[in-house]
């Protein structure tokens, strides 16, 4: 059995949203054969799509409308000017594994002081970094073999993990020139430190993506208390006597009800979830009774919503060593792919990753503000199309167009400070919300991306750049910014303030907090506030946006919410005792001579 046409009645669990987090939590309710659990998604199946499965192709995933929805922010054309009408665009998977099918599957987890600052704001030590640590061990299985001896990784979890391999000679150059100006190489981002230059992991496992659609929900389906019905739109959790009953949904334009005995779980994301909340009358009291829906209990949903951003730098070279056109719709590219699951096709970046703390104060404890990706190739309009700019900006870029060999790099905002807000357009749960990001209306967020993009200057006057004679190749006067001098800070600030890129990790919308925070939707244990048996488990939980990609965050929010409901809990990692048994390991010959060389003196 694959879907379940149309649902019992009355289930244990009923989840909304088999995304990335709600995936993960129905599988691992279901472990128990004892409780009947189902689970509700709007999307489709995510099988038999290359773009799904091939990670080169994940970029077109994310043009594509059967996979994902588009969700456009409030019209600002005289604040976002380099958008097209001034608006942000965020395409959501919408399918199976939601977000984990259609992106880019960059595997980051995140630094410890993201959690350990969760822990203290919600006090809860339940989600510090020691013992979440140990949850992101569960999920994972990491495939290379010089990763896997390290305490920090898991070997056995459903989601497959591999470090990139050098497929082009430009990602060796970019390395190098990080290393040349003075930052380190970092083997494992995902162990004690995230500093430096580093190859990328991904979420790929024997040259295929791992949405947790494919690690957790389809190995699952044969079960007999697992239900997966698709093509299903909940527009409202059924609340009576602040007891949440169960969900109404939409089927083939027929709407349903289907009640829970235990509990309802939302995992629609960082959008959904909010929605489904205020539909359901749970929400800030001003703005449900101006939409007439009656008021179940009165939370600041939707609020403190954050996202990463990125700017986009390009630089031409004088020598053909990256990603050539061509190239990945080569016949041999296809069939190293197709034989021996190898070669340019499983990659699906660049395969260089760059963390660095850009402040003293962040510098001494090492926790990074700034992150550099990079394409390996100059992006052309037609890429940047899909980026929702305006005509006006990229016709400006379209010098790009004319540079054959060249790279470009994504710096990116790690942990912005400006917040926004979604909100309901209408009672209707047919439209789309309202949503303000308020990108850069703090100036802190332009001033570290302004420290960002000094950091990609220094790099290109690094020896490897140098002598592949890297230059900036964007050296248009963009009309907006023309009052500034070009490659001045105020320049760049104009620049990067007129097109706010999103990295698609909006987050927060859900607030986790402890009992005393206002600001907060969820409690530790993610119960939303003053309701009975409604929990809330996606990136909308996340009371500060880590400053990582949000993925493998939300496989863990998900592990975690999955034993938080039935009660369990893993132990924290003991870090300190297993570092010393790492050590001890790890250098094994030396300890065996000294302890032989001691013996020998001793009987002397
Ligand atoms: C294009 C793109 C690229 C990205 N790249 C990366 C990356 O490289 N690395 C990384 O770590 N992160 C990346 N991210 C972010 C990351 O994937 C997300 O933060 C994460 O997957 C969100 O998980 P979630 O469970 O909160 O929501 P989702 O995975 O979005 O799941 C929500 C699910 O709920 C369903 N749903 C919504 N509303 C309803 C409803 N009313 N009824 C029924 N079902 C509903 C949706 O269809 C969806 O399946 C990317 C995201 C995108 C969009």
């Amino acid at each position: 059995k694959d879907f379940v046409r149309q649902p019992l009645d009355y289930y244990d669990y009923i989840i909304v949203g088999a995304g990335t987090a709600g995936s993960i939590i129905a599988s691992r309710l279901s472990e128990d054969v004892n409780v009947t659990v189902l689970l509700l998604e709007e999307g489709g199946d995510d099988r038999g799509y290359a773009t799904v499965t091939v990670p080169a192709f994940c970029q077109e995933t994310w043009r594509n409308p059967k996979l994902v929805r588009f969700y456009n922010s409030e019209p600002l054309p005289t604040v976002y000017q380099h958008l097209l009408n001034g608006q942000a665009q965020w395409p959501r998977g919408t399918v199976l594994g939601g977000c984990s099918s259609v992106n880019n599957m960059a595997y980051v987890r995140g630094s410890k002081h993201d959690y350990d600052r969760w822990a203290e704001s919600i006090k809860d030590d339940g989600w510090n970094y020691q013992h979440v640590l140990s949850y992101f061990k569960k999920m994972e299985t990491v495939t290379n073999p010089e990763l896997r001896d390290s305490h920090y990784r898991g070997l056995n979890g459903p989601v497959g993990v591999t470090r990139s391999q050098t497929v082009y000679k430009l990602t060796d150059v970019i390395i190098d020139a990080f290393r040349d100006v003075g930052y380190p190489y970092n083997h494992d981002y995902n162990a004690q430190s995230m500093e430096g230059v580093a190859r990328t992991q991904h979420n790929v496992q024997d040259g295929e993506r791992v949405s947790t659609a494919k690690g957790y929900i389809y190995p699952a389906l044969h079960r007999h208390n697992l239900h997966l019905v698709i093509a299903s739109r909940v527009d409202k959790v059924i609340i009576t006597d602040r007891i949440a009953r169960g969900v109404q949904f939409v089927q083939q334009n027929l709407t349903r009800s289907v009640y829970a005995k235990k509990e309802v779980i939302l995992s629609a994301g960082t959008i959904g979830t909010p929605k489904l909340l205020l539909l359901s009358g749970v929400g800030p009291r001003e703005d449900l009774k101006e939409l007439n829906i009656s008021v179940v209990s009165d939370l600041p949903v939707g609020h403190n919503l954050q996202d990463h951003l990125v700017f986009d730098l390009a630089v031409s070279i004088n020598q053909s060593i990256g990603l050539l056109p061509g190239i990945l719709n080569s016949d041999w590219a296809m069939a190293e792919w197709n034989i021996l699951k190898k070669g340019p096709l499983t990659l699906a970046d660049s395969g260089v990753t760059f963390h660095t703390s850009t402040t003293q104060q962040d510098q001494l404890v090492d926790w990074p503000d700034v992150k550099i990706l990079f394409s390996l190739s100059p992006v052309a309009t037609n890429t940047l199309r899909s980026f929702h700019y305006s005509p006006t900006l990229l016709n400006q870029l379209s010098v790009r167009d004319n540079v054959t060999n060249g790279f470009t790099f994504w710096p990116m905002l790690m942990r912005p400070e400006s917040r926004g807000i979604l909100k309901l357009r209408s009672a209707n749960p047919k439209d789309d919300p309202v949503i303000i990001p308020n990108y850069y209306t703090k100036s802190k967020d332009v001033e570290t991306m302004l420290r960002a993009i000094h950091i990609c200057k220094k790099v290109l006057q690094s020896k490897p750049m140098v002598d592949i004679q890297a230059s900036i190749s964007d050296v248009v006067h963009l009309n907006i910014c023309s009052q500034f001098v070009f490659d001045s800070d105020d320049y760049w600030a104009c620049a990067v303030r007129a097109r706010p890129r999103t990295l698609h990790h909006i987050s927060g919308t859900c607030k986790m907090g402890s009992k005393e925070d206002i600001t907060a939707v969820v409690d530790s244990q993610l119960r939303v506030r003053g309701i009975q048996g409604l929990r809330v488990a996606d990136a909308s939980i996340m009371p500060y946006i880590v400053s990582a990609n949000t993925n493998a965050a939300v496989i863990m929010i998900g592990e975690k919410a999955s034993d938080l409901i039935r009660g369990e809990s893993l132990p924290p990692t003991d870090l300190h005792t297993s570092t010393a048994n790492i050590w001890f390991l790890e250098n094994i010959f030396l300890c065996t001579l000294i302890v032989a060389v001691v013996t020998v003196l001793m009987f002397k």
